[in-house]
């Protein structure tokens, strides 16, 4: 699907430092992205790249007193980052759907699954207590639980790992989201499970013109349901572009690396990124250079030890979307 009018979400610059023991941590550096209506922007890099820190920016879930979020994310025109406390929490209910990788983070221990769910539904709307109840559980029959009817009753507790993020998933599509965003949502489900819910979510899309942002390592996710993808490395984003550009043409060598399209740079491992030899830098300690410097075999320009490449097009390509890649290095 692709973006047609004005973007639902327009980040631009967002800065995210964080107080830690070691000094200042520099974790997401100048982020710039738009994500359109219906559209499916997959983020992915590796552990520790600022993926999650990234969104949990977005939504204000960062404690304030470690971290300085600065730059902006208009979502609909209004921005997220400025927003009063009260206004945020209307706008993350219906507006914003949210789902992270640990589910007991989402859940209350205390309240029954159909109660939380419910509760979420009637906060959102003029709806009957047993409509929302009959919504509840068709919601949670779309994500695949065997017996809605008697999980709404159940606790957090009686279910397991894999169920307890479906019932997450429901929470979060239960009130049509304009914005889903997804922190390795599926990872922990069985393939099945996930085709269901990545099928759910494409329904959801094309319904209500609803935006992902999905972040992931598994390329075949990238692969199936992507329009766009950015890769993150060092707090930045290194690359993005189509999923055809990014996935068949990388321009950056890290983006190679992941794929596995420089051999001796990365290992494939079956569907998954690949690994990439060496460590990322501490967010505390980034080089002054291109951050993939320390770790890149080709460095191929003098610039790269020194200078900070610009996020520039490399090519442009089907509905004149652009392929961007920060790296001075030809070949990439
Ligand atoms: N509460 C925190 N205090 C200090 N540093 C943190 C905190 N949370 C995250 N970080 C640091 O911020 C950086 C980015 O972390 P983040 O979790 O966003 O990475 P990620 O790309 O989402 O990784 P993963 O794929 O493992 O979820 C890391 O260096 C991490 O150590």
């Amino acid at each position: 699907m692709q973006q047609v009018s004005a973007p639902l979400l327009e980040v631009e610059d967002l800065r995210v430092r964080l107080r830690t023991p070691r000094g200042p941590a520099e974790v997401v550096n100048g982020l710039s992205y738009t994500v359109g209506r219906g559209e499916t922007v997959a983020v992915v890099g590796e552990s520790g790249s600022g993926k999650s820190v990234s969104v949990l920016a977005l939504l204000g879930l960062l404690p304030a007193r470690v971290a300085t979020v600065t730059g902006s994310a208009r979502l609909d025109g209004e921005d997220l980052l400025t927003m009063s406390p009260e206004r945020l929490r209307e706008v993350r209910g219906p507006g914003v759907g949210m789902v992270f990788q640990d589910p007991m983070t989402s859940l209350n221990p205390v309240l029954t699954i159909g109660r939380q769910l419910v509760e979420g539904i009637r906060a959102h709307g003029e709806v009957s207590k047993a409509a929302a109840r009959e919504r509840a559980a068709g919601l949670l029959a779309e994500v695949g639980l065997p017996d809605p009817q008697r999980a709404l009753d159940r606790y957090p507790h009686e279910l397991s790992g894999g169920m307890r993020q479906r019932v997450v998933i429901a929470i979060a599509l239960a009130n049509n989201p304009s914005l889903l965003i997804a922190d390795e949502a599926t990872t922990a489900l069985d393939v099945t499970v996930q085709a269901q819910i990545l099928d759910l979510v494409a329904g959801l899309q094309s319904e209500h013109g609803t935006g992902v942002i999905w972040i992931t390592h598994d390329l075949g996710v990238v692969a199936g349901i992507a329009d766009r993808v950015l890769v993150m490395y060092g707090g930045r984003c290194v690359e993005d572009g189509t999923v055809d550009d990014v996935l068949e043409r990388p321009a950056h060598p890290y983006t190679r690396g992941l794929l596995g399209a420089l051999p001796d740079l990365a290992s494939a491992d079956d569907g998954e990124l690949a690994t990439v030899p060496g460590v990322p830098p501490a967010p505390t300690d980034l080089p002054p250079g291109c951050v993939f410097w320390p770790r890149c075999p080709v460095r191929s320009d003098p610039r790269c030890a020194t200078e900070q490449p610009p996020l520039a097009v490399v090519g442009a390509s089907g509905g004149g979307l652009p392929h961007r890649a920060a790296t001075w290095c030809e070949e990439g």
